[in-house]
């Protein structure tokens, strides 16, 4: 069995003091980590104060991107080893719109993963589709070979713990979620693509979230699917009540 994992993605919303205060209130509530892995995933400028907020708690922190680079002439960029050395634990890497508005591609979300691992910090690995690509029936194909490029040439043991997050475009901030359904074959078929590609045992362990307008109201139909081990949630991350909604629905998948 897999344990869950419930990511909540701010992007670029949120004061240092509303981060804080929201992590101080989170970290009060009764969540059980044996259970369910809770991750907060937080502007880059709040890391080190919610490393902080967060210690010996079942909180997670993670950044939104980062350099591929140790470190060098690459202003405004972050590297992999400054957020090992705060404390942070997991990374979002690749996400539809870093792909959108910053020039991601597979080829620098592959170095960036190879970074990740290299700096012990886990990568949350986002794919998904457009909608143009989805009514083409291409989407399998899409997703896989997005997780192949991002994987590629890594060791069995990294793409065990690394974190696949499937997020449709069409279904990010819409109100538009996949159906359940139809979002656990698409975490199947990615799935069946790190069989091929890294064996079995690899396959089983790896964990793929869906992400795209997920909600306390829609969490559990979703996570009661076989390949569906999580969630990458925007906008109902935003708030405590909702974002502990989602664990405890993690916590009792
Ligand atoms: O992009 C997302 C999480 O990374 C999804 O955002 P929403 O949950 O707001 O649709």
């Amino acid at each position: 069995m897999r344990k869950p994992i419930i990511a909540g993605n701010w992007k670029m919303y949120k004061t240092l003091s509303e981060a804080k205060d929201f992590a101080l209130e989170l970290k009060e509530k009764q969540v059980d980590s044996s259970k369910v892995d809770a991750v907060i995933c937080a502007p880059a400028l709040f890391l080190d104060q919610l490393v902080h907020v967060a210690k010996d708690s079942f909180i997670s922190i993670a950044a939104q991107t980062m350099h591929e680079e140790k470190e060098g002439a690459f202003t405004g960029e972050v590297s992999a080893h400054q957020l090992q050395d705060l404390g942070v634990n997991y990374v979002v890497i690749g996400h539809s719109e870093r792909r959108q508005y910053f020039n991601e591609t597979d080829e620098s979300v592959h170095k960036k993963v190879q970074a990740a691992f290299e700096n012990k910090l886990t990568p949350i690995i986002c794919v998904g589709e457009t909608l143009e690509e989805r009514e083409q029936n291409e989407t399998v194909n899409i997703v896989s070979a997005q997780v192949m490029a991002a994987l590629e040439g890594l060791s069995e043991e990294n793409v065990e713990n690394a974190i696949i997050a499937y997020e449709p475009i069409w279904a990010i901030g819409t109100g538009k979620t996949a159906t359940a359904d139809d979002a656990n074959d698409v975490c199947q078929a990615i799935r069946e693509t790190i069989l091929d590609g890294f064996g079995e045992e690899v396959a089983n362990s790896v964990r793929i979230q869906y992400g795209g307008s997920v909600k306390p109201e829609n969490i559990e139909e979703l996570l009661s699917n076989e390949h569906i081990d999580g969630a990458l949630v925007g906008g109902a991350s935003l708030q405590v009540d909702s974002f502990f909604k989602l664990l405890e629905a993690g916590q009792n998948a």
